[in-house]
């Protein structure tokens, strides 16, 4: 059962959403005023708030920060008597979840209520997935709550994890999630970067010296397999540890046990191991490089963890967090996004993953400034242009049957008024207002070709729910 709040001043209208929302066999409660609905959202938890935009007391959309802000940060449907796109699509661009026209039919409100709801859902289960702690881990994808699930059976254990996976995938990250959701927790978490270890130090580097064992060590030092007692140590990039250390690696993970350089006695270290790499050990053990005993020890647990290009769904989910926390950071308002912003994200294949995504999105934070809503026009040149380029690439070869007509829409994209200019700058540059609504009308023009005005595939493809592609329709004066 969900706790809904209606925030407007037509008791007609309260009454019907109030009699809708018991039937599905959620709670709700309505407020006349923006002041009374912002005192309920201080008193109560919400999960979803019907809110108009024409109240006695002042415009809805002024206070949309406040309500989203609220202690439950609920999804927010905007309604208006209106039928005001322009206000609309400002609405959504500030992260509300959808707007409906009043008088909305009975099913338009109940599908966009579930859909919301679906979604609030989704986006609280990342953190009830048994219990787990996932402070800093974004995924909601089916393949990252498989992640979620293989850390929540093997943190508990000791026993020896690899982490496969791309560059920036995650291996580190997912290290740490498995250390802090351990009962070792509280101990330290050791990172040895093993392509970093030099040839003749990283014996004394592991296992630690004794004072005189070599020039240069002028006092004992306990080495970093000695400082993982009682936590945990993670070795990144292990196909890159030396044959010679593999051996003696191997016996260390056996026993716990190891001989600093230079020490006659042996010493004890309790740590559990976690190690990561990108290359294919199984390939590394066929030519020689790696040992197939240390790779068995090693893979008791294994954590494959996906390239971010085969799980698209998380894409939007990380940018948020991380453009949140880099307002937050910088003491600015959260931004809005549009959505040529998340479509031009989700059309790159990401070869660096989440790594590569977050300093596209840091690029793309810097050359917004103060502006309050982020468009593809702030994301790098060189993402854009690979972007477009791989959309036309698509569409011609898709429609190659019907080359013709897509060939001529794709030329539309990327040619201005005066021809194709570096992509898809038109020359002279126009004022970024009108450029937008140029690109926007474009856009709109060769995904109703593309599609053939395939409504479900026109939606599927931009991410916009049906509304809000009605209301740009509407705006733009296409017809079709
Ligand atoms: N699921 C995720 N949620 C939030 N942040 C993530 C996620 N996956 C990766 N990151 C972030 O992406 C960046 C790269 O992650 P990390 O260093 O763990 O990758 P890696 O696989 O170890 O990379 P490499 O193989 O190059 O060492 C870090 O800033 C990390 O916090």
């Amino acid at each position: 059962m969900a706790k809904i709040l209606i925030i407007d001043d037509d008791a007609q209208l309260c009454e019907t959403m109030q009699s809708l929302t018991s039937r599905l066999n959620h709670e709700c409660q309505s407020a006349q005023t923006l002041h009374e609905g912002l005192q309920a959202l201080k008193n109560d938890d919400y999960d979803l708030v019907f809110l108009d935009v024409r109240l006695p007391d002042g415009n809805g959309l002024d206070v949309l920060q406040d309500i989203k802000g609220a202690r439950s940060q609920p999804e927010v449907v905007i309604l208006t008597g209106q039928g005001d796109p322009d206000g609309a699509e400002l609405a959504i661009q500030r992260g509300v979840w959808d707007y409906l026209i009043k008088p909305s039919p009975i099913k338009q409100t109940k599908l966009t209520l579930t859909r919301a709801l679906t979604y609030r859902e989704e986006k609280q289960n990342k953190s009830n997935v048994v219990a787990l702690n996932l402070e800093n881990v974004i995924g909601r994808s089916a393949k990252m709550k498989a992640c979620f699930d293989l850390i929540a059976q093997g943190a508990p254990s000791d026993s020896n994890v690899l982490i496969t996976g791309e560059t920036g995938t995650g291996k580190e990250l997912f290290a740490r999630t498995f250390h802090n959701n351990s009962p070792r927790a509280k101990g330290p978490f050791v990172v040895v970067d093993c392509a970093s270890l030099t040839e003749s130090l990283v014996e004394s580097t592991l296992f630690g010296h004794k004072k005189g064992a070599f020039t240069g060590a002028q006092e004992d030092r306990d080495g970093l397999v000695k400082l993982a007692h009682g936590g945990t140590l993670f070795l990144d990039e292990i196909g890159e540890l030396p044959l010679s250390i593999q051996k003696a690696f191997l016996r260390v993970l056996q026993e716990r046990r190891f001989r600093p350089v230079g020490e006659t006695k042996e010493v004890q270290s309790d740590f559990r191991l976690i190690a990561a790499t990108n290359k294919d050990l199984a390939a590394l053990v066929e030519s020689g490089e790696f040992r197939q005993d240390l790779l068995f020890r090693l893979k008791t647990m294994h954590l494959d963890l996906p390239p971010l290009r085969e799980r698209p769904e998380d894409i939007k989910p990380l940018a948020m967090y991380f453009l949140d926390k880099m307002c937050e950071e910088h003491k600015l308002p959260t931004k809005g996004y549009d959505a040529d912003f998340f479509a031009t994200l989700a059309a790159y294949g990401w070869p660096g993953n989440v790594r590569e995504l977050f300093n596209v999105l840091e690029r793309a934070f810097v050359a917004a400034g103060e502006e309050q809503t982020l468009y593809a026009m702030h994301l790098p040149q060189d993402i854009r242009i690979k972007v477009t380029k791989a959309t036309l690439r698509q569409s011609c070869q898709s429609n190659s049957s019907k080359s013709q007509g897509a060939m001529e829409a794709a030329k539309d994209l990327t040619s201005g008024p005066s021809g194709p200019q570096d992509g898809v700058f038109p020359s002279p540059l126009p004022p970024l207002k009108e450029f937008r609504a140029l690109m926007e009308r474009r856009y709109l023009e060769h995904l109703i070709r593309m599609t053939e005005a395939d409504i479900k595939e026109i939606l599927e493809i931009s991410g916009l729910s049906r509304s809000h592609f009605y209301a740009m329709v509407k705006k733009h004066g296409i017809t079709f």
